[in-house]
């Protein structure tokens, strides 16, 4: 776990770009690591303040290197990155950060973690540490396990707990590396419904994900990453808005109802194991069923199936979105 107050100084580049309703811009961010590996690759990215955005990448596409040159922890080989529309030593003070995993002491209370956390921030105060990690557990719902000891929390506590100790300052942005990985199913709930939390309250959040469905179930936008470079980005509805829904007919007459959908009109009909797919368009699919009925066709079942990001994934890069977990 890194606090960015903690650990600020290393620069982001000249001349950082600032545009005043963005929490973060980057431009041509890129970071070439010693060995020659290029792990981010000229970065242009935009997140809107107030956004959930979800930062998407297999493994090893570049989103932690990215995130740590954000908040100055390595220095970019190229290109600039700005967040809040300040210098980094002015916006860090309003940035929460989870970047590695949490070093809690296991013997201590929850609370007690916190306070230890706050006073190896030289910019926190101690006189008012008590209400502000009273505060963060509030916010993360760990105030009736406060006097509990770390080692008895679950994992999704202990997830929530990290995420308090970025919480210990009133906080325009967080960003959160892959706050799920690890996390059991509940933990995974437990911490996706805090972000959406912490975003009501107006905190704009950046959290990266390997992903898929999570950040299409959390994020209002995204950005998805392939070895080191942007592949889109936009809102989520956006990403997959330039691709076409679909409507999925499950029956034993395939022929006969790929019959009826082309006659229709529905585009790119296609007929595999018991279904058949097109193009939805502009027909409402309930007109499409009756169609289908009045025909004589025998509909088991009739899906609407729009467009996932993993589809959009795929659509762009021709390839799969191959992570493990
Ligand atoms: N300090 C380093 N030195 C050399 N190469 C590095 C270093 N840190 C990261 N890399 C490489 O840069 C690439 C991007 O890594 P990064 O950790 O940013 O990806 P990621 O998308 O966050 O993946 P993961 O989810 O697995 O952490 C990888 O190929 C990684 O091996």
């Amino acid at each position: 776990m890194t606090t960015v107050a903690q650990e600020a100084g290393a620069p982001t580049g000249a001349a950082p770009p600032s545009d005043p309703g963005a929490a973060i811009v980057t431009s041509g961010l890129t970071k070439r690591f010693r060995g020659g590996q290029t792990a981010v690759d000229a970065l242009d990215l935009t997140v809107p303040r107030g956004s959930v955005y979800g930062f998407l990448g297999p493994n090893g596409s570049g989103k932690t290197t990215t995130i740590r040159m954000l908040l100055g922890l390595i220095t970019p080989t190229g290109g600039t990155c700005s967040l809040l529309g300040l210098p980094l030593a002015l916006a860090l003070p309003r940035v929460g950060a989870l970047v590695e995993g949490p070093a809690f002491y296991p013997y201590l209370t929850g609370e007690a973690n916190l306070r230890r956390f706050d006073a190896a921030d030289p910019t926190a105060s101690g006189a008012t540490v008590r209400r502000r990690v009273g505060e963060a557990l509030e916010r993360v719902g760990l105030t009736a396990a406060a006097g509990k000891r770390y080692r008895n929390y679950s994992l999704g506590m202990r997830q929530r707990l990290a995420i308090a100790a970025a919480l210990l300052g009133p906080r325009e942005l967080l960003i959160l590396d892959e706050p799920t990985n690890g996390l059991d199913p509940q933990g995974t709930r437990e911490v996706r419904a805090l972000v959406k939390e912490i975003a009501a309250g107006g905190t704009t959040v950046f959290v990266s994900s390997h992903l898929l469905a999570e950040v299409e179930q959390m994020c209002t936008h995204a950005a998805i990453m392939r070895t080191g470079r942007l592949v889109a980005d936009g809102t989520i509805a956006s990403l997959s808005g330039g691709l076409a829904t679909r409507v999925s007919v499950e029956t034993p007459d395939a022929a006969d109802a790929a019959r009826v959908l082309a006659a229709l009109g529905l585009a790119d009909v296609r007929s595999a194991a018991g279904a058949v797919t097109a193009e939805l368009g502009g027909h409402a699919p309930e007109r499409v069923n009756a169609a289908l009925v009045g025909e004589g066709v025998a509909v088991r079942g009739l899906a609407v199936v729009r467009p996932s990001l993993e589809d959009v994934f795929v659509g762009l890069t021709g390839e799969g979105f191959d992570v493990d977990g």
